[in-house]
């Protein structure tokens, strides 16, 4: 039996993983191809049992709270695998896809590459390292207008590197913006630091 192929879906947020994610949901769906949808429960922005797309389509999801929990949902016919938000997800997510890959099942995974401090979700790096094909998608800078956003930026202070959220909290922005917006953050905060 042939191996499956891996594609992993890249970007920051708003550059439309989700929406490529559910387009590639659809070729299976219309083929009448056996698939599962994961997707981690820590994203509940939306729905719990579904993923969602900004502009608001949605394809059903299983729920996960780790990646340990994919293999044993599985019935071993499925065509292709899909899961959404691979970033909230544990490093072992790339033995479980690897595993799947050598069944022969086609894996689709979908996530940020980058967090709001420009550091990379090491769960996707592997996942990239391993894929076919990489989709790296870009969003309209929220600054500049231009189609050049590969980061986002969080516009408030409060939560860690993990934290569930959308527009009020992140915006996607391309890299000069995101620099732009780092640097003039800094001076403000120098400024009331001397009680300015
Ligand atoms: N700055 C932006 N750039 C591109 N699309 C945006 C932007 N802000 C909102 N959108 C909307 O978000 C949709 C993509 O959403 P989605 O697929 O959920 O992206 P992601 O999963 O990458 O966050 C686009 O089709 C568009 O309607
Ligand atoms: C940048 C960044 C984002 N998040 C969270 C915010 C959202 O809940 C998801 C990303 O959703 P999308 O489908 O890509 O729009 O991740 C985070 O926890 N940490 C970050 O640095």
């Amino acid at each position: 039996m042939a191996t499956g192929n891996l594609v992993v879906i890249v970007g920051p947020m708003y550059s439309g993983k989700t929406s490529e994610l559910i387009s590639f949901i659809e070729i299976y769906t219309l083929g009448k191809k056996k698939i599962k949808v994961f997707k981690p429960l820590l994203d509940n922005r939306y729905n719990e049992t579904s993923i969602v797309s900004h502009s608001n389509t949605s394809v059903k999801a299983i729920p996960i709270n780790n990646s340990a929990e994919i293999l044993p949902r599985l019935d071993g016919d499925e065509k292709a695998i899909f899961i959404d938000e691979i970033q909230f997800l544990d490093e072992s997510l790339r033995e479980v896809v690897v595993e799947m890959i050598n069944s022969g099942k086609d894996v689709y995974c979908a996530g940020l590459d980058l967090s709001y401090k420009n550091n990379p979700f090491k769960v996707t790096s592997l996942l990239m390292s391993h894929a076919d094909t990489v989709i790296k998608k870009k969003a309209v800078c929220h600054e500049c207008g231009e189609y050049k956003g590969t980061i986002t930026y969080k516009t408030v202070e409060n939560g860690g590197e993990i934290d569930v959220g959308g527009f009020e909290k992140y915006i996607a922005v391309c890299r000069d913006c995101y620099l732009e917006l780092n640097k003039s953050k800094q001076n403000q905060n120098k400024l009331q630091n001397q009680g300015g």
